[in-house]
This record gives structure tokens, C-alpha cells and sequence, in this order.
């Protein structure tokens, strides 16, 4: 987390992640909330692709919520460390009706608790519920197995737009209580509710370092 000033004072700087196989609908959760829109077409994202999205919080600062959508094909995994190594948040994305990438969810947990320990907030999201009569990871397995890790549990549908919005609140809920309890003497930071900021890509924002942040992608599979 940094903090940088503009004309409206210090704005407060949290980068997140999303990690998860492909095809559990990481770009599109992030299409929801950025655009609120939903494309039935899995294009793979290659590497990875950098989001912004300005909020205003309580006390009347600004806080700009910097976001890497990162390619779930296997060949991708290993540049991992470099969008999580300085995040204060990681959304840990499945399908619902596919074991395989709750798996893969569980791999990306034990990661980054060895390299990140408890400094990064975890939501573990269960993506499709519209897909409910295809489920075969269920409510009662996910959540206790988020709990045991120390991380939270949401299911969401970005198809549906159901629980979309209320995932990035938590997000960013939980990055700033991390940054409250790092500053004991400062006042709790929260979301403010009625938040209308528009969001905006990467063109005006500062995007950290990792490779190119256009995010290119190519058809499924390829
Ligand atoms: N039914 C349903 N389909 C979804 C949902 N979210 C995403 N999809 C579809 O699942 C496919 C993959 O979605 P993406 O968002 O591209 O998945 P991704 O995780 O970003 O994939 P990679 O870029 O390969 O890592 C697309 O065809 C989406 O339309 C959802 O909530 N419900």
C-alpha cells in the first residue's frame, strides 16, 4: 500500500490481485464491477491486465484501487509472484462447477501464505452460481475450508451480476482495516457507501511495474 498526492490531498494506494484457473471468470468479474457488463466469450488474457478504480472513503480522503487480472493457463503460473509479491489483497477465484479449480485455489492459498504470510487479505470467491444445478464444489465444503486458512468466502455471479459489487466492497473493507490496525493511532478508514466514482483503465494511473499491462489476449485454448 503507498500513498501519493493530488489536488483532493493524499490518496491511498491498494493493489489486489486476482489468481485462479482459466475459465473461472476473473476478467469478468472485473468487467462487472469496472463496467458493469458481461461478455458470454472466454478470451484467455495473456500475463496479465491492470485496472484502476477511484473511491472516496469516510473521512473524505481518496483512495485509488489498483487491480491485476492475471492469466489463469497453467504456462502463465509461474509469473504469479510478481502481481501478488506487493499486494494488499488477492480475490482466489473458482468455478463452482468445476473440483479442479477449487484445487487450484487451494494451491494459490498455500503460496501465498508462505510468501505473504497473514500481510495480504484472501477472499476466496466461488464464481457461476447461476450454474447452481451443475455445482460440485459446495457452500458447506468452501467456506469452512476458507476459514481454516484465514480467509474469507464469497460466491458471486458475474454472469447474473449477483454479489459482484459486494465482493470489491469486502476487498477493499479488508485492505483498509490491515491499513487501520497498521496505524493504531489513526481513525478506522472506510468505504464511503455512496461511492459514484467513475473507474478508468490504466491511462491515468500509475501502473506498477510488471510486464505490460495491456493485457492482450487470444481465443480459449490457444
Ligand atoms: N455462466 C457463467 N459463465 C461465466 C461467469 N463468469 C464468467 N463466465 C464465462 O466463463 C468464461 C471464462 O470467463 P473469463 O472471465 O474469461 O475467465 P478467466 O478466469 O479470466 O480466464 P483466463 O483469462 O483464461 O484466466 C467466459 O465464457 C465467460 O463468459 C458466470 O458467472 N456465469
Amino acid at each position: 500500500m503507498s500513498s501519493s498526492r493530488t489536488r483532493n490531498g493524499p490518496t491511498l494506494n491498494f493493489k489486489a490481485v486476482l489468481l485462479g484457473e482459466g475459465c473461472v471468470g476473473k476478467t469478468s468479474l472485473v468487467l462487472r464491477y469496472m463496467e458493469d457488463r458481461f461478455n458470454a466469450q472466454h478470451l484467455s488474457t495473456l500475463q496479465a491486465s491492470f485496472v484502476t478504480r477511484k473511491l472516496s472513503l469516510e473521512d473524505g480522503r481518496r483512495a485509488q484501487l489498483n487491480i491485476w487480472d492475471t492469466a489463469g493457463q497453467e504456462r502463465f503460473h509461474a509469473l504469479g509472484p510478481i502481481y501478488y509479491r506487493g499486494s494488499d489483497g488477492a480475490l482466489l477465484v473458482y468455478d463452482i462447477t468445476d473440483r479442479d479449480s477449487f484445487q487450484k485455489v487451494k494451491s494459490w492459498v498455500r503460496e501465498l501464505r508462505q510468501m505473504r504470510g497473514t500481510e495480504i487479505a484472501l477472499i476466496i470467491v466461488g464464481n457461476k452460481t447461476d450454474l447452481e444445478e451443475q455445482r460440485s464444489v459446495t457452500h458447506d465444503e468452501a467456506l469452512p475450508y476458507a476459514r481454516t486458512v484465514g480467509a474469507q468466502y464469497v460466491e458471486t455471479s458475474a454472469k447474473e451480476n449477483e454479489g459482484v459489487a459486494e465482493l470489491f466492497d469486502l476487498l477493499t473493507h479488508l485492505m483498509l482495516e490491515q491499513l487501520s490496525q497498521r496505524q493504531p493511532d489513526a481513525s478506522p478508514l472506510r468505504l464511503q457507501t455512496s461511492d459514484t466514482d467513475t473507474f478508468n483503465n490504466s491511462e491515468d494511473s500509475e501502473a506498477p511495474d510488471p510486464g505490460d499491462p495491456a493485457g492482450q489476449r487470444s481465443c480459449c485454448g490457444i
